[in-house]
């Protein structure tokens, strides 16, 4: 999966096919009371390049549909398809997944998890230095190399994570609350530093979040999911300047707006939870 755009181009109509795209696709977890819908005829087309953030109420299913791309959950209905081609089973490759935990290896120094990836790909060992050097400067880390996860903070976790994801280059990163249990001003340093990253990679997101202005602040498209069984009910396009300044574009009227229409659709989903 590392079509680009132009090799995505239909040369006859002049169309892109989608990088990925979700058509009705459902999901029934198997449990002791019987079958329980956590999602439910979810479509959705993901540009090459794109940056998706799905937002909803906890426990509509956000975390199932990344599963369910990344190749960990297999759908019980509808089908999933990368370049236009059915996804095979299994990890797909060329997907990329970010935790909200860090899932890092505590016993690799900070320059081994990086590596990792740089590894499995077989990447020559010359190469495999120079790189995660790239990517520890990229992510701040520089003098950190030898420094264990243990030995970092929550933040500094946070940015070895996102380091490896970029070594392993996926063409879609799937991301699930990845500054999830971080202080608000280290959420927007971090969401601030991800984000002027990804306006270099030119790669798909779809990332989760339960914040809404980060949600503004990074993509392209919002799109609202239901209450479970979880649907995209509604769809925001974030028409905002790139590259966007995470910090200052929120004092912006137009997302502010965007920010209201988007808690407003969330709203009704909390209203209908407790009627
Ligand atoms: N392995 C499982 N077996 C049975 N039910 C599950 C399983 N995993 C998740 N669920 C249920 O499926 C629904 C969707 O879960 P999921 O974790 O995808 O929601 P979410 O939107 O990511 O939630 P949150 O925002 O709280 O993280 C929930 O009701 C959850 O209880």
């Amino acid at each position: 999966m590392t079509a680009t755009t132009d090799e995505l181009r239909d040369p006859a109509t002049g169309l892109v096919t989608p990088k990925l795209s979700l058509r009705g696709v459902g999901l029934g977890y198997r449990t002791p009371k019987g079958r329980f819908t956590a999602l439910e005829n979810v479509s959705l087309d993901l540009a090459a390049g794109e940056f998706v953030a799905l937002v909803g109420p906890s426990g509509c299913g956000k975390s199932t549909l990344l599963k369910l791309v990344a190749g960990l959950l297999p759908a019980t209905s509808g089908e999933i398809l990368l370049d236009g081609e059915p996804a095979p089973e299994g990890v797909p490759e060329g997907v990329g997944l970010v935790f909200q935990s860090d899932a890092l290896f505590p016993w690799r120094t900070v320059a081994d998890n990086i590596r990792f990836p740089l590894a499995l790909k077989g990447v020559p060992a010359a190469q495999q230095r120079a790189e995660v050097q790239r990517l520890v400067e990229l992510v701040g880390l520089k003098s950190f190399e030898q420094s264990y996860p243990n030995q970092l903070s929550g933040g500094m976790r946070k940015r070895v994570g996102i380091a490896r994801a970029i070594a392993y280059d996926p063409d879609v990163y799937l991301m699930d609350e990845p500054f999830g249990p971080l202080d608000a001003q280290m959420r927007i340093r971090l969401g601030g530093e991800f984000l002027s990253i990804w306006e270099t990679l030119g790669k798909s997101v779809v990332f989760v979040t339960h914040d809404v202005e980060e949600a503004v602040a990074m993509a392209d498209r919002v799109l609202v999911m239901s209450r479970g069984p979880g649907t995209i009910k509604e769809e925001f396009r974030i028409d905002l300047d790139r590259p966007r300044h995470f910090q200052e574009v929120r004092f912006e009227p137009e997302f502010q707006r965007l920010q209201r229409a988007i808690w407003r659709s969330l709203a009704e989903e909390f209203d209908e939870e407790r009627a």
